[in-house]
């Protein structure tokens, strides 16, 4: 099922990263209290790891039982561990480092030159099958339902490491693929697919700043998924396009959801 997206407008990068960090925090709890346990799947990228900052700078960051989160990552730079280019290590300094998480429920993915050495085709399959053993039968398939999956989306309409017209935008079996050839560096990369994406209850797009302004615009108004990867992502209760004025600045008239 295709979930109409919601777009909604914030004056600067600053408000909409600590508005969405409120909404992170709010839907985690929400979770944890109606299913006893939460997950979320971060992002890389400069807005993901603001949005990770402005968590562990809220007051209300205590508000989420943290032991009881599961936490993924929907793409990965295949780069040795703790290289500062790593989406884990960026997350881990931003955020997770600070907070009493349950390492056995921190899944980041393998680095180059760890279990699988370097390659990233393996490591993808590696985090494919902890993925289906993290699942259960109500997940009705081989990926858990997250409850939030957080993605940046790139200028060139990119999400996770899914860029346009690569073969990764295209898989339709498996859940997690090695990039390679990657525009934007490091050409190496581990990601989850479009189906996997969309087994999240919840998808949130994060867009900032003018450079993202026609990457918003192309895949809002009716572009295909492997032209524009941003395009094929959402959730299946609900998909959120948080942005500032200058991202929101391309689309057309009708797109915004009326102010709050
Ligand atoms: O390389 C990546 O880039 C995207 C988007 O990043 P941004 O800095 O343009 O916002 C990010 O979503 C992805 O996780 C990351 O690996």
């Amino acid at each position: 099922m295709t979930t109409t997206p919601q777009v909604v407008v914030h004056r600067t990068k600053d408000e909409m990263v600590r508005a969405t960090a409120a909404r992170l925090v709010t839907t985690l709890v929400a979770a944890q209290t109606d299913r006893g346990t939460a997950s979320v799947v971060l992002t890389g990228g400069r807005n993901g790891i603001a949005l990770l900052h402005a968590v562990a700078a809220s007051p209300a960051r205590d508000a989420v039982d943290w032991a009881r989160l599961d936490v993924w990552w929907g793409d990965e730079r295949f780069l040795p561990a703790g290289d500062p280019e790593r989406n884990e290590t960026q997350a881990r300094a931003a955020l997770l480092d600070a907070v009493p998480l349950d390492p056995a429920r921190v899944h980041p993915m393998e680095p180059s030159g760890g279990a699988f050495g370097d390659d990233a085709d393996a490591a993808a399959a590696g985090y494919a099958a902890e993925l289906d053993a993290a699942s259960r039968p109500e997940d009705h398939g081989p990926v858990p339902s997250f409850d939030v999956l957080l993605l940046g989306v790139g200028p060139d309409t990119h999400v996770a490491s899914l860029f346009p017209e690569l073969p990764g935008v295209r898989e339709t079996g498996r859940t997690v693929v090695g990039v390679h050839g990657a525009p934007k560096p490091p050409p190496t990369r581990v990601s989850l697919t479009l189906p996997a994406i969309r087994a999240a209850r919840e998808v949130w797009l994060l867009a900032a700043g003018e450079d993202k302004a026609r990457a918003v615009a192309v895949a809002l108004t009716g572009a295909g998924e492997v032209q524009a990867p941003a395009a094929g992502a959402y959730g299946r209760s609900r998909t959120l396009w948080l942005l500032d004025e200058a991202a929101a600045a391309r689309l057309p008239e009708g797109f915004r959801a009326p102010p709050a």
